[in-house]
């Protein structure tokens, strides 16, 4: 069973900062949050964090999350090798509202090196309130179900 209100965080040592910053603008909007690490500045590998989000998404353990690295490339690549996960990566406003819109996205990738704090919480809003809009988007998400995209089949 999947919890609607609880947002799934974490990062590497790169962005822990703008993780804090979001986990608080999260919970100033009513929404419980699990921060799943690391949660200081010693260097860490984003894989390792990466996965605890992407696994959680992917079992259907919550319905969304928010990864962040320095760039937000290396967790954008680890999260969407997983199941079910579609990982956008959206450090302008214009693909926040689009990776909803279009592309359903569950999980959320901000680079902590790119944004500062207050594009940061406005790209946040804006992907927690923008509906997607289905029709000729879910034929095209269908595809990802029905192994359309995977090279080897
Ligand atoms: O994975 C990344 C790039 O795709 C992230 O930006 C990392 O945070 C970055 O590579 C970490 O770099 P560092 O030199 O080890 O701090």
């Amino acid at each position: 069973m999947t919890d609607k209100n609880v947002i799934l965080l974490a990062s590497d040592h790169a962005a822990v900062d703008l993780k804090t910053v979001v986990a608080e603008h999260l919970r100033s909007r009513g929404m419980a949050v699990e921060d799943m690490g690391t949660h200081g500045r010693d260097s860490v590998d984003y894989t390792e964090y990466g996965i605890r989000v992407a696994r959680a998404i992917s079992e259907g353990r919550a319905e969304r999350g928010i990864l962040l690295c320095g760039t937000g490339i290396g967790m954008s690549m680890v999260a969407n090798r997983f199941p079910g996960v579609r990982a956008a990566l959206c450090n302008d406003l214009f693909s926040a509202g689009m990776s909803r819109r279009h592309n359903d996205a569950n999980i959320l990738v901000l680079g902590g090196r790119v944004l500062g704090d207050v594009l940061a919480r406005a790209i946040v809003s804006a992907w927690l309130e923008t509906p997607f809009e289905g029709g000729r988007h879910q034929v095209r998400l269908d595809h990802f179900n029905q192994g359309f995209c995977d090279p080897f089949k």
